[in-house]
């Protein structure tokens, strides 16, 4: 793919970001994740890829546009694997909470796994505890041996993790050993992210969220140099056929950066659209202008770019066409 692709790939998760803010804090996702969803669609026709999307808003008869298998771009360049989440967090903008993003990865045609609409177990990180993980062992011991390489005692450790019933006894553990906890009420891109980026201060991402933002994150892991193991969780024999139907042999194996993104030859961009870990949100100007804050990246360079823009909205005709 050729390194001007990823600012192509900007402008479409800078719409998206722009089209759901509209909606932030009035208490409706599904219109948020609707007019995110218009007009990221509307924006990649104009990218230079034969994309395929492989995940997506959902299955053709379930999702009008962005569905798996719907192809997308103007039908020139590199043919690749697309995955995308135009609202990453939809009650986070339908409340005016936190960390709400417009993302997309896309990555060289059969390297991107097509992950189903179920949950993932994730454990992720930065640079420096890359090759540190394991999802076998205690919790417990991770954390000691991260607090070990990190060179810092265990109280000095911010883990991230969804504030969830379910997570309860990881969050014990995490009490027990006497790390500090932030709470995610939802998004967990963001916060599976947040670990590789040193100003977050948060060393380490766990806990269980969607199998489509566990592979959105990896392919933002591999732009970082951190990493993600992940586990798929059927919960029942549909899921677990499903995992089998989308070409996944063993649903219970553990997922390697490698099994989730195949190829260094990836792209990754997001744009924020609620004040965030890792990004500033959308802000609305009295000027007829917008500002949007996004972060780009490749695997192949591993250069990081984050993108300040101020959009003069009358310019945005895609934004009026597309707006729900
Ligand atoms: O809310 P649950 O069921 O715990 O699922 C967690 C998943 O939901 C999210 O918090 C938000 O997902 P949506 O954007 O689909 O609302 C994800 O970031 C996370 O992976």
């Amino acid at each position: 793919m050729e390194r001007e692709l990823a600012l192509e790939i900007v402008r479409v998760t800078e719409l998206a970001a722009l089209s759901a803010a509209k909606w932030m804090g009035r208490g409706d996702k599904n219109q948020a994740d609707g007019a995110a969803t218009a007009a990221m669609r509307a924006m990649f026709d104009s990218v230079s890829i034969r994309g395929t999307v492989v995940i997506g808003e959902g299955e053709m008869d379930e999702a009008p546009m962005l569905y798996i298998g719907e192809q997308v771009g103007n039908g020139q360049g590199p043919e690749v694997d697309v995955a995308v989440d135009p609202l990453e967090g939809t009650e986070l903008v339908a409340k005016g909470l936190n960390n709400a993003l417009a993302v997309i990865a896309i990555a060289g045609k059969g390297n991107l796994l097509h992950a189903p609409d179920m949950y993932m177990e994730k454990i992720a990180v930065g640079p420096a505890l890359a090759g540190q993980l394991s999802l076998t062992e205690p919790l417990e011991k991770t954390l000691k041996r991260a607090a070990e390489v990190l060179d810092k005692p265990l109280s000095n450790l911010t883990i991230m993790i969804l504030d969830r019933e379910r997570h309860r006894e990881r969050i014990e553990t995490l009490r027990r050993v006497g790390v500090r906890i932030k709470f995610l009420s939802d998004g967990d891109v963001a916060g599976a992210i947040a670990p590789a980026l040193s100003e977050s201060g948060i060393d380490m991402y766990v806990g269980s969220g969607g199998a489509p933002e566990g592979v959105l994150a990896a392919a933002a892991l591999r732009c970082l140099g951190g990493e993600l193991l992940g586990r798929l969780l059927p919960a029942n024999d549909e899921e677990y056929d499903r995992c089998i139907a989308m070409g996944i042999k063993d649903p219970h194996k553990i997922l390697t950066m490698n099994d989730m993104v195949g190829t260094d030859d990836v792209i990754f961009a997001a744009t924020g659209i609620t004040p965030g870990e890792i990004l500033n949100g959308v802000r609305y100007m009295p000027n007829l202008r917008a500002e949007t804050h996004s972060i780009v990246m490749r695997a192949k360079t591993r250069t990081i770019r984050f993108i300040q823009s101020s959009h003069y909205l009358p310019n945005k005709q895609l934004l009026q066409e597309t707006y729900i």
